[in-house]
C-alpha cells in the first residue's frame, strides 16, 4: 500500500496530444464491462487481456488496476463523495470509474501521484472528452492529498464508536456481509483477519488430477507443494498456468486448495459396499467433477455430472476430457433426477450460492451479492439437497458443498432438509481432513481463507440409512 507523502506535480496544463497508456485503456474499459453490464471481472479481463496481447508485467499491472479498483469500490466511494460537491449518484458511471480507477493508483498502488492523475485526465480527454478531464485532474488533485490511512480517518466512524461501520470502510466490505461473518467467527480480531485475507489476491492453486500427474512434474514446472491437499501445487509466481504441459493438456487443472479438500473428503468416506457410482449433481465448470472422476476412475468406476446450463455443460466435458474412463454428462436440471433413486454410492451436491466464500477471487462480487439472493437461493439448496439424499443409496454418503459460509446457506440448509428426512444423518466429517487444522467444533466443516488460506468452502457429510 502507498503510505509515502503524495506529490503536488498534478499536471495543470496537460499535453493535449498525448496518447492514453495502453494498460490503463484495458483496465478501464474492462471496469465498465464489469460495473455497466454486469459482466464478471476474470471473464472480461481474461478476454481483454488476450486481445490486448498483454502479457508479463503489464498484464499484471492491468490486473491490479482492476482487481484493486474493484475491490475497493466502496471505500473509494466513500472518499470521492467528500472530493465532488454533489451525490456520487449524479456524476456520470463512466467518469465515476475513472475517478475511482485514478484513486487505486494514488492511494494503494505504488504510481507515482503525478502519473496517476496525468494518466486519468489524458484517458478521460480521449475517452470521454475534454471537457471533463478538467474535473477528474480536481477531483484527483484533491484525493491525492491524503494518504489511504488519512482517508479512512477522515470518512470512517471511530473503530472504538461504531465497529462494524468502521471495518465496513476501512476493509471495503458491505455491512451486511461482515454481520454474516461476525455471526460466524465473533466481531473480534479474527473477523478483521478474515477481511484483511480476503482483500488479499489469492495464489494460484493447481490440482494434479490423481493418475493423471504428479506433483512432482508440477513442482518441475514451478509450483511448489501446498499445505493440505496431497494433489496441489502453488504456482507463486502467478503467470498463465496454460503454459505448463500437464495443464494444457488437462491432466493438471488450476482449482483451490479447499476445492480439492472437500472433493477429496467426500471421496474419502469410508463406505461399506459397491463404490463404483459417484453422481456429480451440480458440476460446471467441472473443477470437482474432473478430480472426482480422476479418482472414481482408480476404483474402476465412472462420474456422472449434471449440470442444467449447456455453456457449463460443455466447461465441464473438456474438464473431463483428459480423464480416462466411461464418464457421462447430463444436461439437466438437479431437482429432475432421471436416474433411479438410490443408483450411486457418493453423491457431490456442490450447490449455486452466493460466492461469499471466493470474494479473494471476485473482486466486484462483494458489492453486486444482496441479502435477497441469499433467500432466493434457499429453495434451490435445499431441492437439490433433497435431490442429491434421494439419489444415493443407503449407506452411501452425500457432500453439500457451498463456496460461501453464509449459516442460511450452509448449516441452516442442512438442518431443514435433514430435519423433514428420517433417512438421512449428517455425520463428522472433520477426520476426512487430515492434518488440516482449526476445523471447528463440527459435525460439518467449514474451512477460511484466513484460517487455512483456502476458499471458505463449506462442507456437510450426511449418510443415507
Ligand atoms: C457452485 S457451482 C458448481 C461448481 C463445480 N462443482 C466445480 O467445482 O467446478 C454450481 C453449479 O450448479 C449449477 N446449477 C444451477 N441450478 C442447478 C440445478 N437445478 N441442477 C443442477 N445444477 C444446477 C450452476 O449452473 C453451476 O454451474
Amino acid at each position: 500500500m502507498r503510505t509515502a507523502s503524495v506529490s503536488d506535480r498534478t499536471p495543470r496544463n496537460p499535453d493535449p496530444q498525448k496518447k492514453p497508456d495502453k494498460v490503463r485503456q484495458v483496465a478501464y474499459k474492462v471496469i465498465r464491462q464489469v460495473t455497466s453490464e454486469s459482466g464478471y471481472a476474470n471473464l472480461v479481463l481474461n478476454k481483454a487481456l488476450r486481445d490486448a496481447r498483454l502479457a508479463g508485467r503489464d498484464a499484471a499491472f492491468c490486473t491490479e488496476l482492476v482487481h484493486g479498483t474493484l475491490r475497493w469500490q466502496g471505500t473509494y466511494d466513500a472518499f470521492l463523495a467528500r472530493c465532488v460537491d454533489r451525490p456520487l449518484n449524479e456524476i456520470d458511471p463512466e467518469l465515476l470509474d475513472v475517478l475511482t480507477l485514478g484513486t487505486h493508483q494514488l492511494l494503494r498502488m505504488r504510481v507515482d501521484s503525478y502519473a496517476a492523475v496525468d494518466e486519468m485526465v489524458t484517458l478521460t480527454r480521449v475517452m470521454l472528452g475534454h471537457k471533463r478531464s478538467g474535473l477528474v485532474n480536481a477531483v484527483l488533485r484533491k484525493v491525492s492529498q491524503r494518504t489511504f490511512d488519512q482517508w479512512i480517518e477522515t470518512v470512517a466512524p471511530p473503530i472504538e464508536e461504531n465497529r462494524l461501520l468502521h471495518l465496513a470502510v476501512a476493509k471495503a466490505h458491505p455491512t451486511w456481509v461482515i454481520d454474516a461473518f461476525a455471526d460466524l467467527l465473533g466481531d473480534g480480531d479474527e473477523l478483521e483477519d478474515l477481511l484483511d485475507a480476503n482483500n488479499e489476491p489469492a495464489r494460484v492453486t493447481l490440482v494434479a488430477r490423481p493418475g493423471l500427474a504428479t506433483i512432482d512434474e508440477l513442482i518441475e514446472a514451478g509450483a511448489s507443494r501446498a499445505k493440505y491437499s496431497p494433489y496441489a501445487a502453488i504456482l507463486e509466481s502467478g503467470g498463465d498456468p496454460g503454459r505448463i504441459a500437464a495443464v494444457a493438456t488437462g491432466r493438471a487443472g488450476v482449482q483451490d486448495e479447499g476445492s480439492q479438500l472437500v472433493a477429496l473428503a467426500l471421496a474419502n468416506a469410508p463406505i461399506e459396499g459397491s463404490d463404483t457410482a459417484w453422481l456429480d449433481l451440480c458440476a460446471g465448470p467441472g473443477g470437482k467433477s474432473a478430480l472426482l472422476a480422476a479418482l472414481v476412475e482408480e476404483r474402476d468406476g465412472a462420474l456422472t455430472a449434471v449440470e442444467p446450463l449447456e455453456h457449463r455443460a460443455e466447461l465441464v466435458r473438456a474438464n473431463l476430457r483428459a480423464i480416462p474412463g466411461d464418464h457421462q454428462v447430463i444436461v439437466g436440471d438437479g431437482t429432475k433426477p432421471t436416474w433411479e433413486e438410490g443408483s450411486f454410492d457418493r453423491v457431490l451436491a456442490d450447490v449455486p450460492c452466493s460466492g461469499l466464500g471466493a470474494l479473494r477471487r471476485r473482486p466486484e462480487a462483494r458489492w453486486r451479492r444482496t441479502p435477497e439472493d441469499i433467500e432466493e437461493l434457499r429453495p434451490l439448496q435445499e431441492d437439490l439437497l433433497d435431490a442429491a439424499i434421494n439419489s444415493v443409496r443407503p449407506g452411501g454418503v452425500v457432500g453439500y458443498v457451498t463456496c460461501s459460509p453464509h449459516h442460511d446457506e450452509t448449516r441452516a440448509v442442512v438442518d431443514t432438509v435433514l430435519g423433514r428426512r428420517d433417512d438421512a444423518t449428517l455425520e463428522d466429517a472433520r477426520e476426512l481432513f487430515p492434518d488440516v487444522p482449526e476445523l471447528g467444533a463440527g459435525p460439518d466443516v467449514q474451512l477460511w481463507p484466513h484460517r487455512q488460506g483456502t476458499d471458505a468452502m463449506y462442507l456437510a457429510l450426511i449418510r443415507r440409512s
